[in-house]
């Protein structure tokens, strides 16, 4: 006899009554709780989808295209549909009639968004062409780059976010986190043409709001002042905004509700900001140490003030 099966009954009866002091792990029945695989699986038909011949088996001709996407789209809202459903009557205790039609309306209207998202996302791939002279060809952007799969996962969950759809849009956002690491909270808005370079470490809060023309690069975090009120804070606008045309180099934390960056500013790399800058300005952090004392200021300079 192992050690461990003379402590078996111990240990299953102490996890018994961990699952029974709390109310995490068993609910009324009927109600079950959106499954993370099938999710995943939804994301993986959006961009299959969005962008055919790319991902998955499939090999759409532009003969075939127009019946894939009409399969690929009903084969999503079939499979969408119970999952909100679901989502929705867990967070509030029951399904209804009402949460079905609820569940079909707000899927309904992520698919009507798809056109708009999809043409939002060729913009996201020019833009990572123009900012990233690695990257090579836009099929490699779109193949390979998890800036461009972030943003493409990003801004499917944001439309469920928009529509107050419990656990599915954390449940993408956080799949993509794991797989680029770049942390996009669905409820974020993003404008046009953004590029993430890299992305490892990028970190974008709820509150976030993003113009157009932003490109950032690895470990930015767009955060809020650190708090211990939790869900008190919910829904209260945290997280900066940054305006058109703005780059963030590496490592930089932009905190706070307040905080604007301004349109057409430069943040140099490692800067810690929380409160607001100035249109058109440029912000570096000097280090002491470093014995060309303008570093910066040059860097910027000879780059003949691109971005
Ligand atoms: C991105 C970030 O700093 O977020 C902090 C916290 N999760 C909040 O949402 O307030």
């Amino acid at each position: 006899m192992s050690h461990f099966n003379d402590h078996l009954d111990d240990i299953v009866r102490q996890l018994q009554t961990g699952y029974q002091s709390s109310d995490l792990f068993f609910t009324r029945d009927g109600l079950e709780r959106p499954n993370r695989n099938a999710i995943i699986q939804i994301l993986n038909d959006f961009r299959q989808l969005l962008f055919p011949g790319y991902f998955g088996d499939e090999k759409p001709t532009r003969t075939s295209a127009p019946y894939f996407a009409g399969h690929m789209l009903t084969r999503i809202y079939e499979e969408l549909c119970p999952q909100i459903e679901l989502a929705l009557a867990y967070r509030e205790g029951g399904r209804t009639k009402s949460i079905t039609l609820r569940a079909e309306e707000a899927a309904s209207e992520l698919l009507m968004e798809l056109p708009r998202i999809q043409k939002l996302l060729l913009i996201d791939v020019e833009a990572a062409l123009n900012g990233d002279p690695a990257a090579g060809s836009r099929e490699q952007v779109i193949f390979s780059y998890p800036g461009l799969n972030a943003i493409f996962v990003h801004r499917i969950a944001h439309e469920l976010y928009l529509r107050d759809i419990p656990y599915i849009p954390r449940i993408m956002s956080e799949y993509v986190h794991g797989l680029t690491g770049i942390d996009i909270n669905s409820g974020a808005t993003i404008g046009e043409y953004f590029f993430i370079d890299h992305g490892t470490g990028v970190v974008i809060g709820e509150t976030t709001t993003i113009g157009n023309n932003v490109k950032i690069y690895q470990g930015v975090t767009l955060g809020a002042l650190s708090t211990r009120a939790g869900l008190k804070l919910a829904g209260k606008k945290r997280h900066p905004t940054i305006e058109d045309d703005v780059t963030i180099y590496s490592n930089v934390s932009i905190l706070g509700g307040q905080t604007v960056i301004g349109k057409g500013c430069t943040i140099g790399g490692n800067a810690f900001i929380t409160s607001s800058i100035p249109p058109f300005s440029r912000v570096s952090v000097k280090n002491p140490e470093l014995t060309v004392d303008d570093f910066g200021e040059k860097a910027y300079e000879a780059s003949g003030n691109q971005q």
